[in-house]
């Protein structure tokens, strides 16, 4: 699948680390790609958000909690809310937590210890751009590399009603996440937060490559 007039923004904070990651998972996939500098406020010329995994502003204070007051954001909550998609992978989920665009946080392990896995998730829902492809209850595998990312939200219930889970862990749940969960959407289908890195499995030399619809999904 091609369609290189999709074009991805690749939103970039002092300290994420995972953009070149990103950028050449969606040009695999058959998309163009820019980089987005956390001072600017101009998504026009793009088609589909990506905010990328990395230690933000250091995670000061929380993950994700400085990166959301950058210039940036609003023009990201916009973007969102015009119906775009919009997909936050590791910090980029914290950072998608932090501004409310999700709905729940992702807050220090269990074992306040930093978890570097490669997990079996299930697909919860296939109704997001980012999971389309795959089936509903779908068994993946992809890695997980973090410290905050057990999910919390005081709500789970609205999350099963309104079929906002996107991914959970299928059978060891390492960071004490509610409910195994470690992915959810806005209750529209087009803002998706995930913990786990699909770029980081996008081809068989990287073991995995579980993670490559999550970026041809966009561009059916
Ligand atoms: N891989 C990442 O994006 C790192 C996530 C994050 N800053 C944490 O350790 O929780």
């Amino acid at each position: 699948m091609t369609d290189k007039d999709v074009n991805v923004g690749i939103i970039r904070f002092p300290g994420t680390n995972c953009d070149r990651d990103i950028e050449y998972a969606v040009n695999l996939a058959g998309a163009k790609s820019e980089y987005i500098n956390w001072n600017q406020k101009d998504l026009s010329d793009v088609d589909v958000v990506i905010i990328p995994g990395g230690f933000s502003y250091g995670d000061y204070l929380r993950a994700g909690a400085i990166a959301g007051n950058t210039p940036i954001i609003d023009a990201i909550k916009e973007f969102a809310k015009g119906g775009n998609p919009v997909l936050g992978i590791c910090n980029g989920a914290q950072i998608l937590g932090e501004i409310d665009l999700v709905p729940g946080v992702f807050i220090e392990n269990e074992n306040a210890k930093f978890i570097c896995e490669s997990m079996k998730l299930k697909v919860n829902t296939t109704r997001t751009p980012f999971t389309k492809l795959y089936k509903k209850d779908q068994i993946i595998e992809l890695p997980i590399a973090h410290k905050e990312g057990r999910y919390y939200t005081e709500d789970v219930e609205q999350l099963y009603d309104d079929d906002q889970i996107v991914l959970s862990f299928a059978e060891e749940n390492p960071n004490g996440s509610l409910e195994n969960i470690t992915g959810v959407c806005n209750k529209e289908a087009n803002v998706v937060a995930v913990m786990p890195h699909p770029e980081r499995a996008v081809e068989p030399l990287l073991r995995s490559t579980d993670g490559l619809k999550f970026f041809e999904g966009f561009l059916d």
